[in-house]
Order: C-alpha cells, then sequence, then structure tokens
C-alpha cells in the first residue's frame, strides 16, 4: 500500500544537503498498524513529514497504491493519505463532530455542504473512535485521551487508505496509550486502513503492530514483524547505550547492572519466584540455578519464601523482609 523507493531525509543546510535517515526502502501493506520507532533525534518526525509530503525528500520516492506522493495535486493527496500531527487541535473552541466534519473537505463542495454520505463517514469515524456520546461537547472540554481520539476520528472521517499519526500517545496516561494502540490495531484491521505511527512505546509496538519500522543508532531503518525484530537481534540496535539491554525474557529493554558478585540461588513456585527475582536484580544480585560458594538458597512458595542460609531456614511473608536480610548479607559478605 506504501513503500518508499531509495527515499532519504533530511534537510538542507546552507545549500548543503543533510541526510538524516538514507536509502529507505519501507513497506507498509494494506490493514497493517506499523509503529515507527527510534531514540530521540534520530528522525521519525522528518520522515514522518517527508512521506506526508509537508517536506520534500532529498533522494527517492514515496508512493501509495503505486503513486508518487509528491506528484499528487493536494486535493488527491488528501484523498489518499490522512494525517495527525502531534499538536494538539487549536481550534478548542469547536465540537467533536465539527472537528470530525472537517475530515470531509476533501469530498464537499465550495460550500462545505455534507452530503449524506460524508455525514455517515463522520458517525461511523464517531463511533469507532467511541466519540458518538461526546460529539456535541467542546475540544476544551475533553481529556488528553478523548482529544487525541477526536483527531483520529477527524481523520478516520476523511477516508483515506493510509493514516499517518506522529507520536499520538505522547501525554497520554498508561490506560490510555493501550487503548489508543488497541483502538488503531482495529481501525487498522476493520477498516483495511493503513496505519503508520511513530512512538517511544517500544513494549505497545511490540504488542500491537503488525510491522515495526526501526530507525536504529547507525541512522538505517530495519522493517519486520515485531517478531522478527527481537529474533534477528535487530532490536539490539536501537540505543547506542552499553547500560541499555534488551531482556529477551522479558521483551523489553532494561538497565544493565553490572557489578553482580553476590548471586543467590532462587527455586520454586513460578511466579513468586519471577517478582522475588525482579526485586533481587534491583539491588544488584545475580540469579543463579544451582547454589553457589555462600550457600544462599531462596525457596518460593506460593505465599511463603524460605531464605536458607548456612543449613538455616528462614521463613518470610513479603518480598521486602527477604530483601532486608540479603542487604544485610551483601554488607557483611
Ligand atoms: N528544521 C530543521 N532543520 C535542520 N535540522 C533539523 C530540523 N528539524 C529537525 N532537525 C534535525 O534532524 C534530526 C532528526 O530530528 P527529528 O525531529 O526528525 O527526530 P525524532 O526522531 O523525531 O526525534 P524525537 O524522538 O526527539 O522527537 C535531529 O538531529 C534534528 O536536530
Amino acid at each position: 500500500m506504501l513503500r518508499t523507493l531509495d527515499l532519504g531525509v533530511g534537510y538542507i543546510i546552507k545549500g548543503k544537503k543533510e541526510n538524516v535517515l538514507g536509502g529507505l526502502d519501507l513497506n507498509l501493506g494494506r490493514s497493517e498498524l506499523c509503529t515507527l520507532i527510534g531514540p530521540n533525534g534520530i528522525g521519525k518526525s522528518t520522515l514522518m513529514r517527508t512521506i506526508s509530503g509537508v517536506q520534500k525528500p532529498l533522494t527517492g520516492h514515496v508512493e501509495i497504491d503505486g503513486q508518487d506522493v509528491l506528484a499528487l495535486s493536494a486535493v488527491e493527496k488528501s484523498k489518499i493519505l490522512s494525517v495527525v500531527f502531534a499538536d494538539r487541535p487549536n481550534a478548542l473552541n469547536m465540537t467533536v463532530r465539527e472537528l470530525a466534519n472537517i475530515g470531509r473537505a476533501p469530498y464537499t463542495n465550495w460550500m462545505g455542504m455534507l452530503s449524506a454520505r460524508d455525514k455517515f463517514a463522520v458517525e461511523n469515524a464517531l463511533e469507532c473512535t467511541k466519540l458518538s456520546e461526546l460529539a456535541n461537547r467542546k475540544l476544551y472540554t475533553l481529556s488528553d485521551g478523548q482529544k487525541q481520539r477526536a483527531m483520529i476520528a477527524r481523520a478516520l472521517a476523511q477516508d483515506t487508505p493510509v493514516m499517518l499519526l506522529d507520536e499520538p500517545t505522547a501525554h497520554l496516561d498508561l490506560p490510555n496509550r493501550i487503548e489508543l494502540f488497541e483502538l488503531l490495531g482495529k481501525i487498522a484491521s476493520d477498516n483495511e486502513k493503513s496505519i503508520l505511527v511513530s512512538s517511544h512505546e517500544l513494549d505497545l509496538a511490540i504488542q500491537f503492530s503488525d510491522r515495526i519500522w526501526m530507525a536504529d543508532h547507525s541512522r538505517a531503518v530495519c522493517e519486520g514483524i515485531p517478531e522478527d525484530l527481537i529474533w534477528r537481534k535487530d532490536i539490539e540496535g536501537l540505543f547506542d547505550n552499553e547500560s541499555i539491554v534488551f531482556n529477551y525474557q522479558a521483551g523489553r529493554f532494561e538497565f544493565n547492572r553490572k557489578e553482580k558478585d553476590f548471586s543467590v540461588c532462587v527455586k520454586g513456585d513460578e511466579q513468586t519466584r519471577k517478582w522475588v527475582e525482579h526485586a533481587l536484580i534491583r539491588i544488584g544480585v545475580a540469579i543463579v540455578d544451582q547454589p553457589t560458594e555462600n550457600g544462599l538458597e531462596i525457596d518460593c512458595q506460593e505465599s511463603l519464601i524460605d531464605l536458607k542460609c548456612k543449613n538455616r531456614t528462614f521463613s518470610f511473608d513479603n518480598i521486602e523482609k527477604v530483601l532486608v536480610q540479603i542487604k544485610l548479607l551483601m554488607n557483611n559478605k
């Protein structure tokens, strides 16, 4: 549906081309939610602006359904590509429905009269974004999450095969961020839209995206389904920072605590063990499978944790008490 061909994006500074990202041959298929991820300043917004036609490419092309986006007129483009930029809506005095109506601008006559088809598209967009009941509310009365959904309703009413959203989860709390990704995934599959979202939400991108475009620190962009990026270890190239490592077990980046000269053998109930290990790792303990020289062993049960030390066993009913003992042992080592 959308593809970039040898695309180079960047800026012309003092007459000289400054490439931010180059050699991009990327694809976004029909009904796919694709997340563009990458560290700060790597060029995500520059790429989004170039794909949307706000900024000219330094090299190459962007095609939607085989059509060169740059060669299209503004009206032609607005029928195949809708964009939601990170800024919040300016005209906060309009209602949610009035904002969604703007999405129909490419189809209405010079007086902006909405046909039955336009009205249907608007109501459908409001329903998809769960805004029907808030349709007559002024934008300034909405929460940030609702406002963001109103912006998406506007883009959805535009009824374009491709939708672009630049950092739509900025300013949202965790439940709203999760709901937004879930909503975008649903819009992509139910409405056959190709949706490209730029985001810093790696966890959510892995959970919800059909595809990820990953701009890494080498300034290349690799693409694939999330599982392939992890399986191929491409994900390791995301950050140029030795202290941040990808934990393949947990499926997320974590701080790499290096000095782990104190180890504890942890066994037992899986759920309890998971959080005991989490706490131990957090205070700099290495987790091992077999008892080591210090003979420290933790046996996890569903509601009790046994700390075995020098042939004695101490039982605790919460992880904090275990940590206190381990910290004492670490300090007396
Ligand atoms: N108008 C501009 N003129 C020149 N350079 C720019 C301009 N806008 C951005 N840049 C530079 O281009 C590079 C990429 O910026 P961009 O905003 O695209 O990154 P980003 O990945 O979206 O960053 P972030 O995650 O922090 O939003 C940066 O080095 C930035 O300083």
